[in-house]
């Protein structure tokens, strides 16, 4: 399901971490579980009442002299304006009002997207709430106090954050075309494979990492279906920041990810897989998408019968939380095995959506716990009762034990190896609830 975005913008130092935390809890790392790759705060998966949302923190890092921070703070905004459907602005009360604010509150404004005024370090409403009012003079509406630190105000904020949510972005939910996202590093040849997808040259391409433009949705037909292609590449900002071009594109790909029923994790075959290509399919992983690995430039690379065999091997070892994933070597150049990858965004398509009777994964489950006994501690073994999937897209399951404590990773992972052993569930990831249930007297 497709979650409206929510940007943070504000200045260094007015709590945006804070609140971050405050919101996010635990959940706000990306893909912290996986090797290689670093714990962020660029997004976080929000839940208030019954809606749900994705935080983005807009903000890199901190420029280094005063005269930078009007141009950062507009490139924050430009980020915001493109990417989110509620554009948080947050302000510090105890700094007050400062010149790049209204600059920045302009700029929103006349985005004519919906901005929900925040102002932080409210830590006590009735001392200084003649200091919040102040913050009317930036024209873009009602200020809301808030205190990061102390968690006071947040659910007002909270509640006029999601008014905002628009009810017709539903109607992309009902629109029944596959959605496919196209991700991966600057450079890989996300453009090019939808050029020749197309088969003409819609976008213009380029040698140069980042020139491409904006992200648009394309609609290719094949074999009488549409499907809708979103891209995104041409990450135009221009900095020359490593950290910021990393940050811009981290969040590209988690808006483009949110949107996607697959995804389409594009590597470079000539550089192989790297960091950045692990955080990005970290992120279709984590949303439990559909995933297609397309190692593109195959055409570029010296090859002997092995080659397919030794790349695939060593794909699966980096990406090794992701061994699900389907993996297709193709060129965008020469259009080499390009028509396959719809036959395999079909079957992915098709095995996110798989529902399994609770009557057959029942049989699995228990012949599985015959051949392998359940892990026992301190003379308690772990049973299982029963096994059912409750949802698709990803396909999930639940299954009812005697106690959670009991049911450890590696043996979930083995029920899940026998469920995929008898379905397959190519491309998918799965997800498993455990529950407790009382034994039968
Ligand atoms: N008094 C008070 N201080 C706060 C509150 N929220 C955050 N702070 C403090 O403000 C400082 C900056 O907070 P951060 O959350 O790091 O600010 P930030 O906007 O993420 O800053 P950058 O990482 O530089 O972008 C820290 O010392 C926080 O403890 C609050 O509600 N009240
Ligand atoms: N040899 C070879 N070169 C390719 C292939 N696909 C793309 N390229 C080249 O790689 C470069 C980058 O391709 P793009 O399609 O612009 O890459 P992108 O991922 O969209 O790049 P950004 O817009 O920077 O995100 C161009 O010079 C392409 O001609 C391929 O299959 N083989």
């Amino acid at each position: 399901m497709s979650k409206p975005i929510v940007a943070i913008v504000g200045r260094p130092n007015v709590g945006k971490s804070t609140l971050f935390n405050a919101l996010a809890g635990e959940k706000i790392s990306i893909v912290k579980d996986y090797p290689g790759v670093t714990r962020d705060r660029i997004y976080a998966d929000v839940t208030w009442l019954d809606k749900q949302f994705t935080m983005i923190d807009t903000g890199g890092i901190e420029p280094e002299s005063k005269d930078l921070m009007l141009s950062h703070m507009r490139q924050q905004a430009e980020i915001a304006i493109e990417t989110a459907d509620v554009i948080m602005f947050l302000v510090d009360v105890r700094q007050g009002l400062v010149d790049s604010d209204f600059k920045v509150a302009d700029m929103l404004r006349k985005s004519g997207k919906p901005v929900v005024l925040v102002v932080n370090k409210v830590d006590n409403f009735d001392k200084l709430m003649p200091d919040v009012y102040e913050f009317y003079n930036l024209g873009i509406g009602d200020p809301i106090p808030i205190s990061a630190n102390s968690k006071l105000g947040i659910g007002d904020m909270l509640d006029e954050v999601i008014k905002h949510f628009n009810p017709e972005d539903l109607l992309e939910e009902e629109d029944e075309r596959p959605r496919i996202a196209i991700v991966g590093k600057p450079n890989v040849g996300k453009s090019s494979i939808i050029n020749k997808l197309i088969g003409e040259n819609r976008v213009i391409v380029s040698d140069i990492a980042g020139t491409t433009r904006d992200a648009i949705d394309t609609v290719v037909n094949h074999n009488d279906k549409e499907y809708v292609f979103i891209d995104t590449a041409g990450l135009r900002r221009k900095s020359k920041i490593k950290e910021e071009l990393e940050r811009f594109s981290i969040i590209r790909t988690v808006t483009a990810v949110e949107r996607a029923d697959v995804v389409v994790m594009v590597i470079d075959a000539s550089e192989g897989v790297t960091e950045q290509d692990a955080k990005i399919a970290g992120i279709a992983h984590e949303r439990g998408k559909g995933i297609i690995i397309a190692v593109n430039k195959w055409d570029a690379i010296e090859k002997n019968d092995k080659t397919i065999y030794e790349y695939t091997n060593k794909v699966r070892e980096i990406l090794s939380f992701m061994t699900y994933a389907e993996i297709i070597f193709i060129s965008a150049l020469t259009g080499q095995r390009l028509p396959k990858l719809f036959d395999v965004i079909e079957m992915v398509i098709q095995n996110q959506t798989l529902r399994i009777q609770t009557g057959v994964l029942n049989e699995i489950m228990m012949e599985a716990t015959a051949m392998q006994q359940p892990p026992s501690d301190k003379g308690k073994r772990l049973k299982l009762f029963y096994i059912t999937q409750v949802a698709i897209k990803p396909p999930t399951f639940v299954i009812f034990v005697n106690d959670k404590a009991l049911m450890h990773f590696s043996y979930t992972r083995y029920i899940e190896n026998k469920i995929r052993d008898a379905f397959g569930f190519k491309g998918t990831s799965l997800r498993f609830l455990i529950r407790e249930r009382k034994e039968k007297e």
